[in-house]
């Protein structure tokens, strides 16, 4: 993909284009990425032309990339050599044909804007160096490739044909190198206050850009109780749908499927979260059993107005507990145990 293009404006915006700096004046993209993150979250900093001095660098928040401009705009910063920097606001400019985005559900960052009983995102729930570790640890091992992303499975395998786990086939317990981890969630009273009995299932899943996974709930009868995602070296936007007026079984396509089913004969509530890497999403109660989720198939996706690049991959853990008798949930309508 070249590079994204981005227009100059006088309105506030997210993003910040930023003259005097970049790597051919010495200065990688990863250095001005990290001298604006004192500001806010960073969600990417891109060459803004071929010069090599002239950078964006998109904020997920305006009130961040305010607080950037009016700190730095026309001053010397110290950790940028202590080079000028000249700044404008600049708005992203999406070659329609070429960029999917999330046509128009608002992104939100904090999950209690959702209203989505049951649902939880804790940002920066674990460190850069766990992170590498973690990566570490699962490219040490080996992956299984499906169609578009690779995939590993401890404590019980999940089987994408059936959307199920054989209980009597136990692989194990769940892996070491998960146990800081689990030990987190327990810590974190907002997560540990749904869980009743220990998670015994993990999937890791790698997603390279472009890839996401299609409309569904995870199955009542495989899975008891919280959900928990934790995302690793890459962010996506996770879209939920609670459908209204259709019969749900017709909506739980396979995992793998790469078109989505045409929706435009039902109806459904939308939300949409922005998922950084290094935060745990936790799926309790109602957002767990009645909610869909989906990661849209997109390689770039608009934050609000800020734009968001899938990073080379997505890797996330998601960590669950497998069932092993009818589920009794609150939600017949979306149960597959009652059918
Ligand atoms: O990648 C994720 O965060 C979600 C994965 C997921 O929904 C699943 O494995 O059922
Ligand atoms: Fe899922």
């Amino acid at each position: 993909m070249g590079l994204p293009r981005f227009a100059k404006t006088n309105e506030s915006s997210s993003n910040l284009y930023v003259a005097n700096c970049g790597p051919a004046v010495g200065l990688d993209l990863d250095i001005v990425k990290s001298a604006f993150s004192k500001f806010g979250v960073v969600s990417g900093v891109y060459s803004a032309d071929e010069s090599g001095t002239r950078v964006i660098v998109s904020f997920v928040d305006n009130s961040c990339a305010r607080a950037a401009f009016e700190a730095l705009d026309r001053r010397a910063c110290e950790e940028l050599g202590g080079r000028v920097l000249h700044i404008k606001y600049s708005v992203f400019q999406p070659p329609l044909d070429k960029v999917q985005v999330n046509d128009s559900v608002p992104v939100c960052l904090e999950t209690s804007d959702m209203n989505i009983p049951g649902i939880c995102l804790i940002h920066d729930f674990i460190t850069i160096e766990e992170e590498k570790e973690l990566l570490a640890a699962v490219d040490s091992r080996p992956w299984k490739s499906l169609a578009k992303r690779r995939v590993q499975h401890y404590g019980y395998e999940f089987c994408y044909s059936t959307r199920n786990v054989n209980t009597n086939q136990h692989l194990g317990e769940l892996p070491s190198f998960l146990s800081p981890v689990l030990d987190r969630i327990s810590s974190f009273e907002e997560l540990s206050n749904t869980l009743e009995t220990s998670l015994d299932q993990l999937t890791v899943n790698e997603y390279p850009p472009g890839v996401g996974l299609s409309p569904h709930i995870d199955t009542h009868s495989a899975f008891e109780g919280s959900i928990f995602s934790l995302s690793l070296a890459g962010p996506c936007i996770m879209e939920f749908r609670k459908y209204t007026d259709i019969d749900w079984i017709s909506k739980s396509t396979s995992l793998d499927k790469e078109v989505e089913n045409s929706d435009s004969s039902s109806s459904f509530l939308r939300r949409a979260i922005y998922l950084p890497p290094r935060s745990i999403l936790l799926l309790s109660g109602e957002a767990r059993y009645a909610w869909h989720h989906y990661i849209p198939h997109h390689k770039v996706d608009l934050v609000n107005d800020s734009v968001i690049r899938r990073a080379s991959r997505r890797v996330s853990f998601t960590i669950r507990k497998v069932r092993k008798g009818p589920c009794l949930c609150q939600y017949p309508q979306y149960c597959d145990s009652r059918k």
